[in-house]
């Protein structure tokens, strides 16, 4: 093992990281979207990523993902550098994503869905195919009462309302069983009486399934209730991390958010 990848692997605390970035930097002309920028979430964490508008969050997030190639720096999965790797290859290798808009199908009824989540990494098209396993649809069901619809497994997924929906896919994407789960805000669009829900549904899948989670969020009140830690990014770079009180405390933020330099 290189040293590099050595040092993916376990963190100063000897917690084992699962995801870490160094150095990622990202450009768009003459722009420097995301600026030298290290993070790393260990497993079992909820780490917040969080920022001003046009902080550079979506576009680390991207670059993690292999959505887009940085232009410099680092991103390791585990023991393994990802940097290079293509989208569909990270996402294989345990990357799990969540987007802020729903990606369902919503002719399919909801247990469908969470069924055809579990097949997309797959390595053959056959398998969207062939009959799920009863383990697989019992997984499926598991999961949807986490989220309480399970009622509702048999219900076309465009009947539900945006929020189930958004539920839904949090299901979908715990049923390829991510080494680490990023979500895109996933507050974003919920009714404010279904935050408190939200937040439970992360907690036990973090606690009980031992998801690690790493989300952009906007809604201060939520990523401060759930993130065990949180970096801030402004301008591409990373101004703090720390913990969620710590954060609330930090002057650099406070100006970061009020548009001071
Ligand atoms: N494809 C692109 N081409 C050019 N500029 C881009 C592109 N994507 C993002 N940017 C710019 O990069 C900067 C960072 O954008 P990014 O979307 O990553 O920020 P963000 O923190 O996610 O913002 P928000 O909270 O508003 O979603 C912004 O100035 C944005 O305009």
């Amino acid at each position: 093992m290189s040293e590099a990848a050595d040092a993916a692997t376990t963190d100063p605390s000897g917690e084992r990281a699962v995801l870490r970035t160094d150095g990622v930097t990202k450009r768009f002309g003459g722009l420097t979207a995301v600026d030298d920028v290290d993070v790393e979430v260990s497993e079992g964490e909820i780490v917040g990523l969080i920022g001003p508008n046009g902080a550079g969050k979506s576009t680390l997030f991207n670059c993690i993902t292999g959505t887009l190639d940085a232009d410099e720096g680092h991103v390791y999965l585990r023991d393994e550098e990802v940097t290079d790797w293509p989208e569909y290859k990270i996402a294989r290798a345990g990357l799990g994503r969540m987007f802020q808009e729903t990606r369902i199908f919503g002719d399919m009824t909801v247990r469908k869905n969470l069924l055809l989540a579990a097949q997309e990494g797959g390595d053959d098209v056959s398998s969207l195919l062939r009959r799920p396993d009863d383990s697989l649809v019992g997984r499926a069901d598991e999961l949807l009462a986490y989220v309480d619809l399970d009622g509702l497994a048999d219900v076309r997924a465009g009947r539900l309302s945006f929020g189930q929906q958004k539920l839904i896919e949090f299901s979908m994407a715990l049923m390829a069983d991510p080494e680490i789960l990023l979500m895109d805000e996933p507050a974003g669009g919920i009714n404010p009486s279904m935050i408190g829900n939200l937040i439970e549904y992360i907690r036990t899948a973090n606690v009980d399934e031992e998801a690690t989670i790493f989300l952009i969020e906007h809604n201060m009140d939520f990523v401060m209730e759930i993130a065990d830690r949180i970096y801030v990014l402004a301008h591409g770079e990373r101004i703090a991390e720390g913990t969620p009180e710590e954060i609330q405390n930090d002057q650099r933020v406070l100006d970061a958010y009020l548009g001071r330099e």
